[in-house]
């Protein structure tokens, strides 16, 4: 059962925004397959944050994992390449609602006031491919000053000359932190950070190019860049992101350090 909405929500307060990656909650290289116990921890996380005050204003993201990501790689569809097959949007964008009724109906179990935004209803690429995102934020700036806690997910886009093509968690997380005066951006994956090229957590990134070396694909079926283009989009933010593992969600939420730490503000 979900719980009502927080009256103790300051609409004041900068919310936090944590991307939930697919990688953690599904299992990525099994088509439309749920992680169910990274899932259930990260939900049961985000619950006590919200009990225990430590988080009160908040927006979800989740990624993509084996629900986005295998039916965009086999309609071809990508961050850059659009169809116009609606079929094909169709697959891409059920597969990803499917998923948002899993995370939606977790956290409603655990009493956190989870509401869906869709971002293929609202947003759009009208510069075409390469262009810049337009993401209208008043539906989920307003559902957070209700109390509720807006859960968008990477999904498919409205591209001007391309048809659709897919909007990642990471290039969400970055419009939505900077429309809303994010105070912290947390990026939740299944390693606990970015890794140097001996696989050690880098403690802190502040520029593309020092790390570049380092920065791959997604080992797993992906469509939207895998590590290096989630550092290369969080190096766009003013306020400071974090990328961690499951073990650093917890601590994220109280504010604490976690994982990577990328702060482009300096860049
Ligand atoms: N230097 C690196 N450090 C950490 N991970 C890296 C690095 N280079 C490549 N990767 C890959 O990037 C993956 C994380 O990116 P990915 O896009 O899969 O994560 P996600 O956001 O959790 O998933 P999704 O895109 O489905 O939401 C890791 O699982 C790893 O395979
Ligand atoms: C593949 C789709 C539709 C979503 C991609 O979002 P991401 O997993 O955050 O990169």
């Amino acid at each position: 059962m979900g719980g009502g909405p927080t009256s103790d929500s300051d609409a004041s307060t900068p919310p936090v925004v944590l991307k939930l990656g697919g990688s953690l909650i599904t299992e990525k290289d099994r088509s439309e397959t749920l992680d169910d116990a990274a899932l259930d921890a990260a939900c049961d996380s985000i619950a006590a944050a919200r009990d225990d005050g430590s988080v009160s204003r908040l927006v979800v993201v989740h990624g993509g994992g084996s629900f986005g990501h295998h039916h965009a790689s086999e309609h071809g569809v990508s961050t850059t390449a659009g169809t116009s097959d609606v079929d094909a949007v169709m697959d891409i964008h059920g597969a990803m609602t499917t998923l948002n009724r899993h995370v939606l109906a977790r956290l409603h179990e655990r009493g956190v006031p989870a509401v869906p935004v869709h971002p293929l209803s609202v947003a759009a690429r009208p510069d075409g491919a390469s262009g810049d995102l337009d993401l209208p934020s008043a539906s989920t700036a307003t559902l957070l000053d209700e109390g509720f806690v807006p859960v968008l997910h990477g999904d498919g886009v409205a591209t001007a000359g391309a048809g659709v093509t897919v909007v990642s968690g990471d290039e969400l997380v970055v419009e939505l932190a900077t429309a809303l005066g994010a105070k912290r951006v947390g990026v939740c994956s299944t390693v606990p950070g970015v890794l140097d090229v001996d696989g050690d957590v880098i403690d802190a990134i502040d520029a593309f190019e020092p790390v570049a070396d380092a920065l791959g694909a997604s080992d797993a079926t992906d469509v939207s860049g895998g590590m290096a283009a989630k550092v290369r989009e969080l190096l766009d933010l003013d306020a400071p992101a974090q990328v961690f593992g499951a073990d650093g969600l917890a601590a994220f939420l109280r504010g604490d350090d976690a994982g990577t730490r990328i702060d482009g503000g300096s860049e």
